[in-house]
């Protein structure tokens, strides 16, 4: 569905990717792990089209996206849930939900996928006519995700989901993940949580200094000492 090859990429004259190859199947959940500075977020920024490669490819459906613009990238339907939360803060979360429709087809659907996004994260439903910018932080972070939602992706794209988050939030996530998954949306995410990540995905990369250094499934990663000993904490 989405491949990477020899992916180059920085910012101004630094590079930052080395040459990163990966690659996400239909219906997966892959996830993308690696220290601090690794280049992780900057790997996500370069699929949305935020940065553009100095070299490689990237392609999504056979097609090559890595020169279209960030907006072209959205409309095949590719969406990333930033890191930032980047919410209008003066907007109702109902108003904030709604402006996640950006496609066409989208837009059609919206009435309908917001009492769905309702449905799914009961906590903004309680709060649908407060405004974003006075919600707790971990409750931006749930509107940001149901927003991305709303612009119905077949590429979910996830930098940090739980960072900041409570651990019964941190749960409520990952469910939600899970929930939207097993409904077949294919999901490429970062977490700092890696033991819950790697429990959840179907692959996982590992990201070392800009470079893959190593690819697995999700439960074999865990296994793997190299991975417990840098990204476990054990
Ligand atoms: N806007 C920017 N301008 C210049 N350098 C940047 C910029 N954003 C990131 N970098 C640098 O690129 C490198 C990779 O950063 P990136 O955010 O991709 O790492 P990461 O793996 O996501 O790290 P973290 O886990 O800490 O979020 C770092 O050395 C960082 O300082």
């Amino acid at each position: 569905m989405l491949e990477l090859r020899g992916v180059r990429a920085g910012y101004d004259d630094i590079e930052v990717l080395h040459g990163v190859d990966m690659r996400v199947d239909e219906g997966e959940i892959v996830a993308l792990i690696g220290s601090n500075g690794a280049g992780k977020t900057t790997t996500m920024r370069t699929i949305c089209g935020i940065l553009s490669p100095s070299r490689g490819e990237i392609t999504y459906r056979d097609e090559a996206i890595h020169s279209k613009a960030s907006h072209e990238i959205v409309e095949r339907g590719i969406v990333q849930v930033p890191e930032n939360r980047d919410l209008f803060t003066n907007m109702t979360v109902i108003d904030n939900l709604l402006l996640g429709a950006q496609t066409e087809e989208a837009k059609a659907n919206r009435e309908e996928n917001l009492d769905e996004m309702l449905g799914l994260f009961p906590r903004l439903a309680e709060r649908k006519n407060q405004r974003a910018g006075t919600m707790s932080g971990g409750e931006q972070q749930m509107l940001t995700l149901a927003r991305a939602l709303m612009g119905e992706p077949d590429l979910l794209i996830l930098d940090e989901p739980s960072i900041g988050l409570a651990p019964h939030l941190v749960q409520e996530v990952f469910d939600v993940i899970e929930d939207i998954h097993a409904q077949g949306m294919t999901v490429l995410m970062v977490e700092q949580n890696v033991q819950q990540t790697l429990k959840l995905a179907d692959r996982g990369y590992v990201m070392e200094n800009g470079r893959i250094s190593m690819t697995a499934d999700g439960d074999d990663l865990l296994e793997d000492e190299g991975v417990v000993e840098a990204y476990l904490g054990v």
